[in-house]
């Protein structure tokens, strides 16, 4: 990287100009694509890296952003033939933008169909087939996968990608792949002696056989300390790859602004103005930021002249629909520069073409779990270096870049080195129900690379006692905890879709399970909230936000079936009716779809457990009972100034909450149910529904006896 330079936050006029973009023939893009690959650091050492792949189980791979460690090495090994037998190659990336993404690159790049050699897994999106040998998937998928086959036996090699995010499945997964690799290589030993005992107890063998490979295990980043790793792993061998295709320039302001979003728009200004043609990606803490600069960036534009309004703006956050979220790969139309406003979704894996410079305000907004409150906070803090070099390295990916840091050189230094790994600042219930699954009974002993606090373990397993998921002696229970396990949802809607089949209503429940779980159904934007309400007014249910997400997915689903048609095929022209009502009515229709998808997998799931699947019909006073009897731990009462309070076990642990703006819910009920507690700008309890206090002691009394009660 160059040496860093500082810049002035002035504006100046600059014409640019922009190729043409030309659509080149299939055979000319894979000449292309194949003259790409061998330009890439990596190309150099594939042999090496092959080499000590085979002489080595675990191998830490550190690499410059780029080099081409995600998309080339998996095809390395596969050429090598690590993919012999009908093995697999797994990649697990953090995130579910960076896996599609780069799947599809890597597919495109192999010449074949994604879902071909090539494919991905993510939660609730299996594109994969029986000739899938390249599987990329999120890190929280291969976990699920551990449940069904713990040995993994499916891989030969699996490569834990950008590990230095230390997401909690991340965390979790290289635990269990010790392990995973301790058992298999005992079995192939183990093996080797039976083989010489019996050759009568050739069944057993043949079953043993097909887990007797070692699992080779990489590790991989761009911004990893390897030595913590190696550790970790049993001195394990560290690899570094030298060089990175194209340089990217580093830039520090004089000063710490003072308002940085003020900075962020001179940056963009001052590089549309000044520098030559290509796009521009900064990152940003959220969407309300990034709404913010967008306006603010439009309203600059319009002051000026004519030719120096060719700029897009594009933004791109978690809530934002999907489709919108694909523009940010869509090139500019020629003639036109593109700026991104992300949030740190774009900050690892993803390459967006055209992004020459980098805007970096050096902040991030990260998620921060309390156990005894039951709170999480979304709170704005500095990023570490590693996720700094990462924003840096979205640039230089296919041509030199720039990134202008909105902070001085001596504050870098000042960063920490990596984000607080996730496991330390979230809830650990889920993660203790799936290791108890896979067999782990002393969780608090699990080889952990850092072990989360005493208090993180003790309350989630308080809470999982509490559902009835584990035993008092912390055993997972049969059938409850069991089937909980088996469902790929968080604990208390695993218990909801359990107990709603004894309250009568599975069919509603699955549906509000179906619809909580993908990101966001509506997308609100700030101006037109107003809007929002007044065409969703159909939809609202005064009892509560449950009863309105089950509404809009019958609504939907009625949009669906009205154009199926006897054949119940959908078409691509019932898809788009579909997505114009979904437009209408401020519906990611992505997420609806996704959602209905959902629903169907977690149908399958609950059929396959024999749960009685009914209709509560008119009678909703049952389903709001079986939120009662399973959302218990997240309860808010009114008091007497109208403010709601949690109800914890310990006083000094209840939060005075305020129902999120955007609910359904009429009036202000005595108590609710809600689904989570974030604090942003205030403490807020999101998707609530009002329940009956009294119903806690009959639904919930290991939570609520009398003498619990307030
Ligand atoms: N979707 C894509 N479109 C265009 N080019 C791509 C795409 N994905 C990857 N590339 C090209 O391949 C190069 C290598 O990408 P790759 O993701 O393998 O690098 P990496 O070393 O894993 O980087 P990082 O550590 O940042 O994830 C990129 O620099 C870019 O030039």
């Amino acid at each position: 990287m160059a040496q860093g330079r500082q810049f002035n936050n002035s504006t100046k006029t600059l014409k640019r100009n922009f190729s043409e973009h030309t659509q080149s023939s299939s055979y000319a893009k894979r000449q292309k694509l194949l003259k790409h690959k061998a330009s890439l650091p990596i190309a150099s050492v594939e042999k090496r890296l092959v080499e000590e792949v085979q002489k080595h189980d675990t191998l830490i791979i550190v690499g410059e952003t780029g080099s081409g460690k995600t998309t080339q090495l998996p095809q390395f090994l596969y050429n090598a033939g690590f993919c012999g037998n009908g093995k697999l190659v797994g990649i697990t990336q953090p995130r579910r933008v960076g896996t599609v993404s780069v799947a599809k690159r890597v597919a495109e790049e192999c010449g074949v169909a994604l879902g071909e050699k090539v494919g991905y897994s993510i939660r609730f999106e299996d594109v994969t087939s029986t000739s899938t040998r390249i599987k990329y998937m999120t890190d929280g998928l291969l976990l699920r996968e551990a449940l069904l086959d713990p040995y993994l036996s499916r891989y030969a090699v699996i490569i834990v990608d950008e590990v230095h995010e230390r997401t909690v499945h991340t965390d979790v997964l290289l635990g269990l792949l010790k392990n995973v690799q301790n058992a298999r290589s005992k079995s192939v030993n183990n093996d080797q002696q039976l083989e010489k005992e019996s050759a009568d107890q050739c069944l057993g063998f043949l079953k043993r056989c097909q887990r007797r490979s070692p699992l080779k295990l990489i590790i991989m980043s761009a911004s990893l300390d390897a030595r913590i790793f190696s550790q970790y792993f049993g001195g394990a061998k560290a690899v570094h790859i030298q060089g990175r295709q194209f340089p990217v320039d580093m830039f520090y302001t004089y000063h710490p602004p003072q308002y940085y979003l003020d900075a962020s728009l001179t940056a963009i200004l001052q590089i549309h103005l000044e520098e030559d043609p290509g796009d521009i990606l900064i990152f940003l803490t959220g969407q309300e930021e990034i709404e913010s600069l967008e306006k603010l960036v439009k309203d600059s534009l319009k002051q000026l002249p004519e030719n120096n309004k060719k700029l897009i703006v594009v933004p791109i956050f978690s809530s934002l629909p999907s489709e919108r979220q694909m523009r940010v790969f869509v090139p500019a139309p020629p003639g036109f520069r593109k700026v991104i406003l992300a949030t740190n979704i774009a900050e690892t894996s993803v390459t967006i073409p055209g992004i020459k410079y980098v805007v970096d305000p050096g902040f991030v907004k990260a998620r921060f779990y309390d156990p005894n409150k039951r709170l999480e906070s979304l709170i704005v803090i500095p990023i570490s270096k590693a996720q700094a070099l990462q924003r840096s390295g979205r640039a230089g990916r296919d041509g030199p870049g720039k990134c202008f840091c909105l902070y001085p050189e001596n504050e870098f230094e000042k960063l920490e080195e990596s984000p607080k790994p996730e496991i330390k600042r979230c809830n650990l219930s889920n993660i203790i129900l799936q290791l108890k699954a896979l067999g782990v009974d002393d969780v608090v002993g699990f080889g952990f690379i850092e072990k989360p606090s005493r208090q993180s373990f003790v309350k989630s397993l308080e809470e999982l006692i509490l559902l009835g998921a584990l035993t008092d002696e912390f055993k997972l229970s049969n059938p409850v905890g069991r089937q909980m396990a088996c469902l790929p949802l968080d604990p208390i809607y695993s218990k909801a879709l359990i107990l709603s089949s004894e309250f009568n209503c599975l069919e509603e429940m699955l549906i509000a399970v179906s619809m909580l779980s993908v990101k966001s159904i509506f997308f609100t934007p700030s101006e037109k909230l107003e809007e929002v309400r007044t065409v969703n007014k159909c939809f609202e249910s005064p009892e509560g936000d449950h009863l309105t997400l089950v509404n809009v997915y019958r609504a939907s689903n009625e949009i669906l079936e009205k154009w199926s048609g006897d054949s119940g095929l959908r078409t691509e022209n019932h898809y788009k009716i579909f997505r114009k009502w979904c437009k209408k009515h401020f519906i990611d229709s992505r997420s609806l779809r996704h959602a209905h998808d959902i629903h169907s997998q977690l149908r399958r799931n609950v059929e396959q457990m024999g749960l009685r699947i009914a209709s509560c019909g008119d009678d909703l006073l049952q389903f709001r009972r079986c939120l009662a009897a399973s959302f218990f731990c997240n309860v808010a009462l009114k008091q007497p100034d109208g403010i709601y309070r949690t109800l914890a076990n310990d006083p000094m642990n209840e939060l005075a909450v305020h129902i999120h703006p955007s609910s359904s819910i009429q009036g202000k009920p005595e108590c609710v149910v809600f689904d989570e507690l974030v604090e942003t700008s205030k403490k807020y309890i999101r998707h609530t529904t009002m329940i009956d206090y009294l119903w806690l002691a009959e639904l919930a009394p290991q939570r609520y006896a009398l003498e619990n009660q307030v």
